[in-house]
């Protein structure tokens, strides 16, 4: 039996095979290719923006089942001239700033990403008609926290009611505000998105359409009408949609007209917390494990409101806020 693994065997074994050289065939190195930013998805084909130019184009094969969202910053080849019936190929997606998940549901059971590389997400809600959903609200607000992008609440309809009454259960969590009504001044929304990519977010009907169009007038953002049965637009579109915000210090909006709830089934107390840093650090001495929630025997937060260290109602609207991670979206 001695001999059976002779030298020559581990050499044989050892030597590097020809075939694992990549091959240009093969694995092509994409030398070629050019950056390109996601606008809008739609059955499996992207439109990008390739240098100013519209490009139509789908996903190489190596990207395999990789998804590519709205936001996605990605390499493509092929034709980009972005002239009719020409379709490129993305083939790199590049590492997400951010990314934003919708909700599972009943169309579909998995949590998805919708949208990335966005820094703020502004949460649009009408002050009446319909009237405003704080457990939304507060959805929207985790997502935005747990996503590290900065949220901001969008208040519509401003003609209809006066937004104090709503105002009062975020001013403790220090959630910026602005305040719009149709045909009314936009510079300040226009202030808080400039030079930078924001998501808005709101359900049917808030308005939003009518914000997207006062903000980049050749959006055309088609402007629905509340079905009173459903509580649903007319608008159909399911598609985020990235656009451009005109002036000198640019700044993009992503649409979104579909997204209704966000997954939170991921979030965790200690990250939610993270984006409190005053609450978070009388938090050191919680016992393991600790959510912060009020049902927590021996929570930090319970002795720092006591201690008079902490205001009571920021730490209620932060329990708030944990608690909307596992309540249902209705
Ligand atoms: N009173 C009042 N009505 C408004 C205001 N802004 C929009 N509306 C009306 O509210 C309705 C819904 O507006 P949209 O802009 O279509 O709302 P949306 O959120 O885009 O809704 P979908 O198009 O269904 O996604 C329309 O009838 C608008 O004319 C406002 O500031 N005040
Ligand atoms: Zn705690």
């Amino acid at each position: 039996m001695s001999g059976r693994y002779s030298t020559h065997d581990h050499e044989h074994y050892e030597r590097p095979r020809r075939h694992t050289r990549p091959r240009t065939k093969d694995r092509p190195t994409y030398d070629d290719a050019v950056d390109g930013v996601v606008v809008t998805v739609d059955r499996g084909r992207f439109t990008l923006l390739v240098d100013g130019a519209t490009v139509m184009a789908m996903k190489a094969r190596p990207l395999g089942r990789k998804g590519v969202v709205v936001g996605d910053r990605v390499r493509v080849v092929g034709d980009t001239s972005g002239s009719d019936g020409s379709l490129a190929r993305i083939v790199e997606v590049r590492e997400r700033e951010t990314v934003l998940r919708r909700t599972a549901d009943d169309d579909d059971p998995v949590e998805r990403v919708i949208v990335s590389n966005a820094s703020q997400l502004v949460v649009v809600t009408a002050l009446a008609d319909p009237e405003p959903r704080p457990r939304l609200i507060d959805r929207a607000l985790v997502a935005a926290y747990d996503a590290g992008m900065q949220p901001l609440l969008c208040l519509t309809k401003a003609d209809l009611r006066d937004p104090e009454t709503l105002l009062v259960t975020y001013r403790s969590l220090g959630v910026p505000w602005v305040v719009t009504q149709r045909g009314g001044d936009v510079s300040e929304v226009r202030e808080r998105l400039a030079g930078r990519t924001s998501v808005l977010v709101g359900h049917s009907g808030v308005g939003k359409s009518t914000l997207v169009n006062a903000l980049v007038p050749d959006a055309h953002r088609e402007v629905g009408h509340v079905n009173a049965v459903t509580g649903r637009g007319r608008h159909t579109s399911t598609s985020a949609y990235m656009l451009a915000l005109p002036g000198e210090q640019g700044g993009w909006i992503i649409d979104t007209p579909g997204i209704r709830s966000f997954g939170l089934a991921h979030v965790e107390p200690e990250h939610l917390i993270g984006a409190f840093p005053d609450l978070d650090e009388m938090t050191e001495d919680c016992p393991r494990g600790c959510t912060h929630g009020g049902d927590e025997p021996e929570c930090g937060l319970d002795e720092a409101v006591a201690d008079g260290q902490a205001d009571p109602v920021r730490v209620s609207s932060f329990r708030r806020l944990l608690a909307a991670r596992s309540a249902s979206d209705y």
